[in-house]
């Protein structure tokens, strides 16, 4: 699939790679607790029935506890304007600094079918049906009772 971009991103570091790397345009400094959404300088023109999806970087997680407010980011195949990553330092005690062209999150592009809801009186019988919500458990220990719905 080839996706019209005006800017020098997102770039994959491998050929195989799901997600393509977005850099920041500009300096942020993220204060312990702090998000801020910086500005990538990249537009692009997802083909119609594709979705982009902004998810973190592993990296900077586990390293940093750096991660998305909005993790993932929905952007819309009409979308036309500059790609935004709202960012978040999750550690309890360190500044993070984001300097101009770090790689601050990647961009995954999916295919999405096209989707009418449609209203009826009543849904299909599933085997899950209503349950949810930790339904099944957490661990082979406790059990479904720990007040699941
Ligand atoms: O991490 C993100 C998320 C969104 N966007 C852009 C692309 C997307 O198509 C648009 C709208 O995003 P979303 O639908 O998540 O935001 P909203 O709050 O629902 O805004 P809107 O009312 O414009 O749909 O903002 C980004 O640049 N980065
Ligand atoms: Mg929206």
């Amino acid at each position: 699939m080839r996706v019209p971009v005006v800017g020098d991103q997102p770039r994959f570091a491998h050929p195989d790679d799901a997600g393509a790397d977005l850099t920041a345009a500009e300096r942020t400094i993220l204060p312990p607790g702090a998000r801020a959404v910086v500005p990538t300088g990249v537009r692009i023109a997802l083909p119609s029935g594709t979705v982009g999806l902004v998810v973190p970087r592993s990296g900077l997680a586990a390293k940093h506890g750096i991660t998305l407010v909005n993790s993932p980011g929905t952007i819309d195949a009409g979308y036309r304007g500059e790609l935004k990553v709202i960012v978040l330092n999750t550690d309890a005690a360190q500044t993070y600094t984001i300097e101009a062209g770090d790689r601050i999150a990647q961009l995954i592009v999916i295919p999405i079918p096209p989707v009418e809801f449609v209203p009826v009186g009543e849904l299909s019988e599933s085997e899950r049906g209503e349950a949810g919500f930790g339904s099944t458990g957490y661990t082979t220990t406790k059990e479904a009772s720990d007040g699941a719905a």
